[in-house]
């Protein structure tokens, strides 16, 4: 269960009344989620109903979260599906539990889309664009805390615990997307704010419409090109009960891309570069994987993710047999580019 700190009622009561959001109602530890405390909270003000989501950061400290908080309220700003997080009398939206950050949230409605069809695929992909346009002006800058200096970081602290042709395939794949990562194209690629982690369950649907996009967590300045690639490595691949190589499924692969791009065309040097930037979605997740199972940090990792799932989409990409046609417009790399 992801509760690591027990917020006392009377301790959530007073933030609550500090945000104007009257009084606590309800207070329910949330069981999903692996990295921080979350609690469903209820209260009434004015004999209304309101419902937040409480957030106790055990990872993040208070230098990071301004950049997550500031961005998630410029964009409700902006009219996207996003969690709002509250502010005081003073305007301040980051406040302290027991020591640690914590913020108070919209509670959005719905469910996570675990089987996504088309329609959902579509759903994310115009939203994701919708984002990346509303996001441009956003004055903040912060890097993406799980980009290519921290793969370099910690690519030799996983390398002790993997076997010489996982050890051979993460260190080439390291030397790849450094080469690439330094080419005149991909410095040139279009970026901002991204959210970088806008898997399956970080979305909400009801009823079949997109409700909101959550955990930005992971946020950080960076291509728009990941954050397509990190959605369309999660969204688009084949059902784990069909297979799990991470081969994509054509039709819903097509449908996030063509949705995304009825909002912001990729330019050609993007398209040229999503196969690389496919690779690297995978590869990020292999990486982080492998570092939260092999080195779990101390507020228990209770649930770490199969690292090999990655490994396996990391793999499929660079045979490039699984990625339909429409994804790539030309075989070249970066690095050729
Ligand atoms: N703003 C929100 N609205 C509705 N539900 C939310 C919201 N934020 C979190 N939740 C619920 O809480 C669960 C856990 O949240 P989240 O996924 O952010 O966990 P985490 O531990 O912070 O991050 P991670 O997913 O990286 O482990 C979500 O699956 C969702 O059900
Ligand atoms: N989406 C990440 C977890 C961190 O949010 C993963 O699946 O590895």
């Amino acid at each position: 269960m992801a509760v690591y700190t027990e917020v006392a009622f009377a301790e959530a009561a007073a933030l609550l009344h500090a945000l104007d959001l009257g009084d606590l109602t309800d207070l329910q530890g949330i069981k999903g989620g692996i990295e921080n405390t979350n609690y469903f909270v209820t209260s009434e003000r004015d004999g209304v109903t309101l419902q937040h989501v409480l957030t106790v950061f055990e990872r993040l400290g208070f230098e990071q979260l301004p950049f997550y908080l500031h961005l998630m309220k410029h964009l409700a700003g902006k009219g996207i599906p996003v969690p709002d997080p509250a502010a005081n009398a003073n305007g301040d939206i980051l406040h302290t539990i027991q020591g640690k950050p914590a913020a108070v949230v919209d509670r959005l409605r719905g469910h996570s889309e675990l089987q996504p069809s088309v329609v959902h695929c579509e759903a994310v992909g115009e939203m994701l664009a919708r984002m990346h346009l509303a996001g441009r002006d956003f004055e903040l800058t912060q890097p993406n805390l799980r980009g290519l200096s921290w793969w370099n970081e910690t690519v030799p602290v996983v390398l002790p615990f993997l076997d010489p042709d996982q050890a051979s395939l993460i260190r080439s794949e390291l030397a790849y997307q450094n080469h690439v990562a330094a080419s005149p194209a991909c410095v040139a690629l279009p970026r901002g704010p991204i959210h970088a982690d806008l898997f399956r369950d970080n979305v909400m649907f009801e009823d079949g419409e997109l409700t909101g996009l959550f955990d930005f967590y992971f946020a950080g300045c960076d291509t728009f090109l990941f954050d397509l690639a990190v959605c369309l490595n999660d969204w688009c691949v084949r059902h784990s009960a069909d297979s799990d190589d991470g081969a994509h499924d054509p039709a819903r692969a097509q449908a996030l891309l063509a949705a995304y791009q009825s909002v912001r065309p990729l330019t050609a040097t993007e398209r040229q570069l999503l196969p690389a930037t496919l690779r690297a979605g995978a590869f990020r997740f292999w990486i982080s994987r492998l570092w939260d199972l092999h080195l779990p940090r101390e507020a228990a990792m209770l649930q770490a993710h199969d690292p090999s799932h990655f490994e396996r989409v990391l793999r499929t990409r660079l045979q490039q047999a699984g990625t339909p046609a429409v994804l790539t417009s030309s075989q070249e790399t970066c690095a050729a580019a």
